[in-house]
């Protein structure tokens, strides 16, 4: 079957284990979020995938092939990394064919189309974009370049609301029309929830969950209602969070759902992030 694996991949930094026996696998045509808090260590992960740095123990492969020191391997494989390794006076629409010489898919009409959509000018050059559109001009050109397997990491930094939402109709309308697997680190959790269909959960250099969303959502529901019946009914229950607003309270409970609910409370699938906070804490 056609995929990336990751074979007990470790890497350390000095007395800093980053991952620790990390096993994955990312299946083709799929959308996956990788979540993690600060310093879990998915950078560390895509960068080693990619073969941006070397992990002490382990192999990635892709379709089978190891990926260190395989061109051919890597040229499956695309990393928009939250380093800009642009020349910095060269112009948009110059980086635009030279990436085509590394990636001969690298379809420009197709990048010229979305830079327009989101107002990018060709003609600027990597120094004199704003945090914004340094991400929007790197992620134009993942978008764009056809691999079948494409690593985002923090691909929505510095966007603003209308600019991410613009990027997420984007990915869809690719993925419907040209799938591939997408893998998105990010910490905007609510926002990708509807786009991902497995997430990967790294705390402190090790996986604590790959699973499907639907099946990591089915380990709990939200109830909602007037403060007096959600409080009455959660005594007991293992709740992760909970929201007021008004005279009006939700709760986001762990655990198996009754059948039968008391009148007047409300059920609803569990929030991704709520979730997440828990699992990360
Ligand atoms: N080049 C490096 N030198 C030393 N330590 C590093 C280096 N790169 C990463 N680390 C450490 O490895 C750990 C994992 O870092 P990593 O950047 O992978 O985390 P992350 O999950 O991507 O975090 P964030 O969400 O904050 O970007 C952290 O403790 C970090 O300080």
């Amino acid at each position: 079957m056609n995929c990336v694996e990751v074979k007990h991949v470790t890497k350390n930094f000095g007395n800093t284990c980053a991952l620790d026996d990390i096993c994955l696998s990312f299946e083709e045509n799929k959308i996956y979020g990788l979540l993690g808090r600060n310093g879990a260590g998915k950078s560390t992960l895509l960068n080693v995938i990619t073969n941006r740095i070397y992990a002490d123990q382990g192999e990635v492969y892709v379709n089978g092939e190891p990926v260190k020191d395989n061109d051919k391997a890597l040229g499956q494989l695309y990393l928009m990394s939250e380093k800009t390794y642009y020349p910095e006076k060269m112009k948009i629409k110059d980086i635009f064919k030279w990436t085509k010489t590394f990636y001969p898919d690298f379809d420009e009409e197709y990048a010229a189309n979305l830079a327009e959509r989101f107002g990018l000018k060709l003609t600027k050059n990597v120094k004199s974009l704003s945090t914004g559109y340094t991400s929007i001009f790197k992620l134009i050109i993942a978008l764009s370049v056809n691999t079948p397997y494409i690593f985002l990491d923090e691909p929505v930094l510095g966007l603003d609301a209308n600019h991410r939402d613009l990027f997420y109709r984007i990915l869809l309308e690719k993925y419907s029309e040209n799938p591939c697997t997408i893998v998105i680190s990010t910490h905007l959790i609510e926002e990708i929830s509807n786009l991902i269909e497995n997430i990967i959960i790294i705390k402190k250099s090790k996986i604590i969950r790959n699973e499907s969303c639907e099946s990591l959502l089915a380990g709990g529901y939200t109830v909602s209602g007037s403060t007096a019946l959600v409080d009455s009914y959660i005594s007991g229950k293992n709740v992760i969070g909970i929201d007021s607003l008004g005279g009006l309270k939700s709760a986001y409970i762990l655990g198996k759902k009754e059948e039968e609910l008391p009148d007047g409370l409300e059920v609803s699938k569990l929030d991704l992030q709520k979730l997440f906070v828990q699992l990360t804490n």
